[in-house]
């Protein structure tokens, strides 16, 4: 690579550090962060105060916890405030460029019990294969530590920053970033003023060894159908047979909305997605990936395509609906023989370009409800919207992606492919717009790190070299 930066000294301090780097990731992992259950707000709240601390040991400034006021509705507590959102700098000369770096540090839910080999929570070094397991490793406090590494190496060696640098950590990620958006709107010519890029490393990449920049991400709207019954759960044996079930009838709708090849049945919906062009349609060809790395990354052998190019397009330029999962039914071990009175199906729809969402969620609502009276159930049913997020595709031929290729080049000694990704980060198109700047997907991670799954992980290697990266970036950006 020619003009390349001299960077040992940083790439060298970041190896030195890997102890402390370890350990900071260990105190953030054992914070339950999770987002979507609600008794556990506390601890996202404490997630947030960490990271304040963590922020005024480094030297940031101007650090502010932004409180966002009550949860909306769906919601079993009214009054559940959002967790704030965390806002520092770390310097600001006015000559040099200023980077905003966005990460969360909610996650999701896991119980060992799920199928974990160790406690999610506690941070493990498996040593014979140098991988840290834990919820968050990957997704996200990983990548929102390697930020905080990046400031201390630094601050290790006295070398100044190369940008100056904007943090803006949120912990309703994982929930739909309620209130994220208004606040970057009220912010965008106050605290977020000045902004050159945005920088995102939330995502993954494709595969297990090479390196990516990501420039596009699916769109997520989530719903969920709530069917009443009776007034109370009942004996089956007594009530069975002579009363509608309303779980019978929730399977029998959620049954209707995807088939087991992976079609959307919701009429209307394929309508909106944006044509396949040519020049599109070469892309997929030359980024690297297999069907075994798919396989691999799920830990079976059922995937539903089989061409990397079909895989591709069905994770990256297709809509998918997945089931998630019922709220009321049944679900322990044993046989208990109960009618749930009340049921709450969860599913969600990951959108692409030119899905309209507020189409889409009109013509979901209007196919559940005719499939539902299709039924003729005495039972009630109600389809809602609980949090959408845009999709996001940008132009990846802009001084950042340039900047960030060269400081993975620099650090993994390969040219990066270039990728779009299944998963949703639902602020990305908001800060593009409301900031008016090009936003960078800089993935730490592996695409078999399994996220939102059974023992998450983090390699060192992507820990400590991800590291690298995040700051090389800074220094490439910032000398452009
Ligand atoms: N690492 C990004 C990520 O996991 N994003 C979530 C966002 C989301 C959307 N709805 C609920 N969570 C994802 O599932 O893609
Ligand atoms: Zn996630
Ligand atoms: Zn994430």
């Amino acid at each position: 690579m020619s003009d390349k930066l001299e960077l040992d000294p940083l790439f060298n301090k970041i190896d030195e550090l890997k102890p402390q780097f370890i350990e900071r990731l260990r105190q953030a992992v054992a914070i339950p962060s999770v987002s979507s259950d609600e008794s556990l707000r506390p601890k996202v709240v404490a997630m947030s105060e960490f990271l304040v601390k963590e922020l005024k040991k480094l030297g940031f400034h101007d650090i502010q916890s932004r409180e966002l006021g009550t949860q909306p509705p769906p919601v079993a507590d009214p009054n559940l405030q959002l967790p704030p959102i965390i806002l520092g700098r770390f310097g600001n000369d006015a000559k040099k460029k200023t980077v905003l770096v966005y990460g969360h540090y909610d996650v999701q839910p896991a119980l060992l019990e799920d199928g974990w080999n160790t406690p999610p929570f506690e941070l493990t070094h498996d040593k014979t294969k140098d991988i840290l397991y834990g919820r968050g490793s990957t997704d996200d406090k990983g990548p929102v530590i390697g930020w905080l590494n990046v400031i201390e190496a630094h601050n290790e060696l006295k070398w100044e920053l190369p940008v100056n640098l904007v943090v803006c950590f949120e912990g309703m990620e994982e929930s739909g970033s309620l209130g994220l958006e208004e606040l970057i709107g009220r912010e965008a010519k106050q605290y977020f003023n000045k902004v050159d890029t945005v920088c995102i490393s939330d995502n993954y990449w494709l595969g297990t060894s090479k390196p990516v920049l990501t420039y596009g991400l699916r769109g997520c709207n989530y719903y969920q159908i709530t069917v009443n019954g009776p007034g109370a759960d009942l004996h089956s044996g007594i009530f069975g047979g002579i009363i509608a079930e309303p779980m019978t009838d929730l399977v029998k709708v959620m049954s209707q909305l995807v088939d087991s090849a992976g079609n959307i049945l919701v009429p209307g919906v394929l309508d909106m997605v944006a044509p396949l062009t040519d020049k599109e349609n070469a892309l997929y060809t030359d980024i690297d990936f297999s069907v075994e790395e798919l396989n691999a990354a799920s830990g079976s052998n059922t995937a539903l395509h089989q061409k990397k190019e079909d895989i591709l397009k069905h994770r990256w330029r297709y809509p998918s609906l997945s089931l998630h999962g019922i709220e009321g039914a049944f679900y322990g071990a044993g046989a208990k023989t109960v009618i749930p009175a009340k049921v709450i199906g969860k599913f969600s729809i990951r959108t692409v370009p030119d899905i309209d969402s507020h189409k889409l969620d009109q013509l979901v609502f209007d196919y559940v409800n005719k499939k539902f009276a299709e039924l003729k159930s005495p039972n009630t049913l109600k389809v809602e919207l609980i949090h959408d997020g845009n999709y996001w595709v940008s132009n990846p031929f802009n001084e950042a992606f340039t900047a960030a290729a060269k400081a993975t080049e620099h650090v993994w000694n390969i040219k990066p492919d270039f990728t779009r990704e299944g998963g949703s980060i639902p602020i990305t198109l908001t800060f593009e717009q409301q900031l008016k700047t090009d936003v960078l997907l800089l993935p730490m991670g592996r695409g078999d790190d399994g996220a939102h799954s059974i023992n998450e992980k983090l390699d060192i290697s992507n820990y400590i070299n991800g590291c690298k990266t995040l700051g090389g970036y800074l220094h490439y950006y910032g000398r452009g």
